[in-house]
């Protein structure tokens, strides 16, 4: 790929974890950072086999790093779309850009992924202070970035409580969805913050990660950073999680979530409603954890949540090499709803909410 003006490609390229871990020299390689003058983005679609920064200054290409999931997560989307705000205002400012042309750029960039309320939120928080200048706008996205770490530290508190109160097998068999740790957060994750916790009391056996076709979050994501803590998993075909459940191969299910509807309907990584199904027919609790801020008072309930649909090529390719007879369409939605009526537990950095 030609690097553009505004995007340019930083690669480091390396094998493992180890080498990243040196790399970096930080233990959770963050998935964004803001550099003073750009967004460095961690490029998730090449983990686990290279670690590659992306060097973003425009809006847009922050918006084209979204859609393809470079960074995703929503409360990572989150602090990214507060920070893509500053992006815009940087660039309207040096290039005298007509009020409805930041209008615009900051539509694109809340719009670009409709499920996770996060995104949507983040952006409207920064563009709030735009009349205060740049500096307020970086300061609200340097807040929600710390205050998003230290809530999912706090869920991992709250999670593991409510957990250990809800099963009796130890150490625990965990199934998990899709990824929900450092690299969709801005720091320790949500349902993977949990699982962190629950290890650091040593109640973790093993966890089920669901590989979470068709962009593979759990088996290139998940396990990438469950290896790194030192945290025993198997990773497992997304059909494989039911009948491990209903086989009694697991003692919980945790999972994050993109949006939460006011009567407490969850949207999720497509997948996660089938293993709720599963949970509550075996009896295991099934645990969401998420920042109290994925929670929309406005969306009344699930069915009124956007399920963002994508590309059905997505689900016909796997690492990019055809899966499927040519001329045969893909249906591909992102995300699920499971009903509140089977979550056993959601946590968020309050507490157990239900
Ligand atoms: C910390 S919850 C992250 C949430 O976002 C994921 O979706 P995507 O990978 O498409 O951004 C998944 O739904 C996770 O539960």
């Amino acid at each position: 790929m030609r690097a553009s003006r505004s995007f340019r490609r930083a690669q480091s390229t390396v094998i493992g974890y180890g080498p990243i871990m040196a790399e970096t020299g930080d233990p959770e390689p963050r998935p964004l950072v803001w550099t003073g003058t750009s967004l460095r983005l961690l490029d998730q679609t090449a983990l686990p086999a290279a670690l590659v920064h992306l060097e973003v200054d425009d809006p847009d290409e922050l918006v084209a790093a979204i859609r393809r999931l470079a960074v995703r997560g929503a409360p990572a989307l989150g602090v990214a779309g507060a920070f893509g705000v500053a992006l815009a205002l940087r660039r309207a400012e040096r290039d005298g850009w007509e009020p409805g042309r930041l209008d615009a750029a900051l539509g694109r960039l809340r719009g670009a992924r409709p499920t996770a309320l996060a995104l949507a939120a983040g952006v409207d928080a920064a563009a709030a202070c735009i009349p205060d200048g740049l500096a307020a706008v970086l300061a609200v996205a340097e807040r929600l970035a710390a205050e998003d770490e230290a809530a999912n530290r706090a869920i991992g508190r709250h999670g593991a409580d409510g957990v250990l109160a809800r099963t009796t097998r130890r150490p625990l068999r965990v199934l998990t969805h899709c990824n929900t740790g450092s690299l969709a957060t801005a720091g320790w994750g949500t349902a993977l913050g949990v699982i962190r916790e629950l290890h650091a009391r040593g109640a973790v056996e093993v966890v089920h990660v669901d590989e979470t076709r068709p962009l593979l979050q759990g088996s290139r994501l998940t396990a990438w950073e469950l290896a790194r803590a030192g945290i025993d998993c198997r990773i497992q075909a997304d059909g494989a999680a039911a009948g491990a459940i209903l086989r009694g191969l697991v003692d919980v299910a945790l999972v994050g979530a993109d949006r939460i509807a006011a009567n407490g309907d969850v949207a999720n990584k497509v997948g996660t409603v089938g293993i709720a199904l599963a949970c509550a027919y075996a009896d295991i609790p099934f645990v969401v954890a998420a920042s109290r801020s994925t929670i929309d008072p406005d969306t009344p309930a699930g069915a009124d949540i956007p399920i963002e649909e994508r590309d059905g090529a997505e689900v016909l390719a796997l690492a990019g090499h055809p899966i499927a007879p040519p001329g045969v369409r893909g249906f591909n939605p992102a995300f699920d709803v499971t009903p509140a009526h089977l979550v056993t537990l959601l946590v968020t950095e309050d507490g157990i909410v239900t």
